[in-house]
């Protein structure tokens, strides 16, 4: 089967800068893919290269089986319309109320019906349990919230790729789990294939089906949570616990957590 994403020998620099050094990965259609690495691998430039908005040296990346790296910008646009990015900080215009934030890229796109721009907001706000939000002004919401409206904003064009920069950057615990659960519960509902760049470990391995990790400008590892957990590669646990030797069965024991608790809640909503 052919992946819904991929990424072959990617390379880009800036001026001397090396950052890629041909970075290659595939995502399958309906998977969440995290990216991790320390902080300058390239995370977010890989992100700009899949939604085509930088061109690699060399190397290319391939959405749905087609091309988006070194084509023209009319190419590009056709294939972004199928992808929603949600870029870092989640920025939103500030002198717009919640629905006009999410009404934008209808807009952009030329939608003009005002039942159809209500009807495909509020079903946007609903999908992350922000209904009936629409006149709230982004001053008046909480750090969460102005999350979940960036989500709703990446998801109205009913993407069938998602691309989230740091989506819980600057998230207390608890927000985090939502917004991570809310990015899980959108990919699978919708069978939209994700990728999220994070340096949210527990998040990372609570919702991701595949983890690619870069290092020195290329790809060092990739493989589930699980494999992660169980890795005794040092550089992946100096990565992830530092030189402290944290505990990792604290990092297993929430993954199960959370595997456990999405299990339960797909159960109850069958038998709903
Ligand atoms: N447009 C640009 N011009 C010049 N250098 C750039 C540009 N974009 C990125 N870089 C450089 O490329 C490197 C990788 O940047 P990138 O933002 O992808 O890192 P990252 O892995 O996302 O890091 P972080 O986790 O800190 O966000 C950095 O050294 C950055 O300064």
């Amino acid at each position: 089967m052919q992946p819904f994403i991929r990424v072959s020998q990617l390379k880009q620099s800036f001026g001397a800068q090396e950052v890629l050094k041909g970075v290659s990965f595939d995502v399958d259609k309906g998977e969440l893919l995290a990216l991790i690495g320390g902080s300058g691998a390239g995370k977010s430039v890989i992100l700009k290269h899949l939604d085509g908005l930088i061109d690699p040296l060399d190397g290319y990346v391939d959405i749905d089986g087609r091309r988006i790296s070194n084509v023209p910008e009319k190419v590009k646009r056709e294939i972004r319309s199928k992808i929603g990015f949600m870029f870092q900080q989640g920025a939103l215009f500030d002198s717009l109320s919640v629905g006009e934030n999410v009404a934008f890229p209808l807009q952009e796109a030329g939608l003009k019906n005002e039942e159809e721009l209500d009807s495909r907001i509020s079903a946007a706000l609903e999908s992350v349990g922000l209904s009936g939000q629409e006149e709230k002004m982004p001053a008046n919401l909480s750090g969460g919230m102005i999350k979940r409206v960036a989500v709703a904003r990446a998801i109205v064009m009913t993407p069938e790729c998602l691309l989230y920069d740091e989506p819980t950057a600057g998230l207390d615990p608890i927000v985090t789990d939502s917004i991570s659960f809310l990015i899980r519960q959108i990919c699978k509902d919708k069978g939209i294939t994700t990728v999220i760049v994070s340096h949210d470990m527990p998040s990372v391995i609570r919702i991701a089906d595949k983890i690619v990790y870069l290092r020195e400008g290329t790809v060092y590892w990739t493989g589930t949570p699980e494999e992660l957990l169980h890795s005794e590669d040092p550089v992946l646990k100096k990565f992830l616990y530092g030189d402290s030797g944290e505990d990792w069965a604290s990092l297993a024991g929430m993954h199960e957590n959370f595997q456990r608790v999405l299990l339960e809640r797909a159960e109850r909503e069958r038998n709903q």
